[in-house]
């Protein structure tokens, strides 16, 4: 996967959000970090994993996915605020996804406690397990990511 592209584009939004925002000289890194849990948050929620009491189905993929490439837009931008790159590494197996979210809920927790190069390298890849679990293609990412992205300047360049 070229993980270069998504790098480019996210560090084009994150300029364009700190400059519509006026927020040019503020670190951000602990709001991305709240943003991201509660992200993954909600992606738990549209995918009801752990509803054991409930029948309900789980939303649609496109919904999930919509979801999942919020959390990926924070880790990247996180990775760009700290001058880390995802570097390609083999993923664990298929989990339960419930293990998969509490995996990535750690991850984030150990990132937060020590902003290393080696705990932004298990976040990422923590949530790349958690997509495969969710049973989503590279394509799948790259296509959610792009449109997301694109709405997300659209929403600056409309007062949002
Ligand atoms: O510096 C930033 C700040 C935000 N985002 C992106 C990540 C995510 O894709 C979106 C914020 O999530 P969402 O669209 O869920 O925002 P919200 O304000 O919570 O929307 P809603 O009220 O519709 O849930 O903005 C970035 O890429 N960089």
């Amino acid at each position: 996967m070229d993980w270069q592209s998504f790098y480019e584009k996210q560090s084009e939004l994150d300029a364009h959000i700190m400059e519509t925002q006026k927020m040019k000289e503020v670190s951000v890194i602990d709001d991305k970090i709240l943003a991201l849990l509660v992200e993954v948050g909600e992606l738990a929620n549209e995918t009801r994993c752990f509803k054991f009491w409930s029948a309900k189905p789980s939303s649609e993929k496109s919904v999930i996915l919509e979801e999942y490439v919020d959390g990926l837009h924070f880790i990247l931008s996180l990775g760009l605020d700290l001058q880390f790159y995802y570097k390609e590494a083999s993923l664990s197996l298929k989990k339960r996804e419930t293990d998969a979210f509490l995996d990535i809920f750690t991850s984030i927790e150990h990132f937060k406690q020590e902003k290393s190069e080696a705990s932004y390298q298990h976040l990422f890849r923590s949530y790349l397990e958690l997509g495969n679990t969710l049973g989503f293609s590279e394509k799948d990412l790259q296509t959610a990511y792009q449109k997301k992205n694109e709405v997300n300047f659209q929403r600056q360049d409309e007062g949002y």
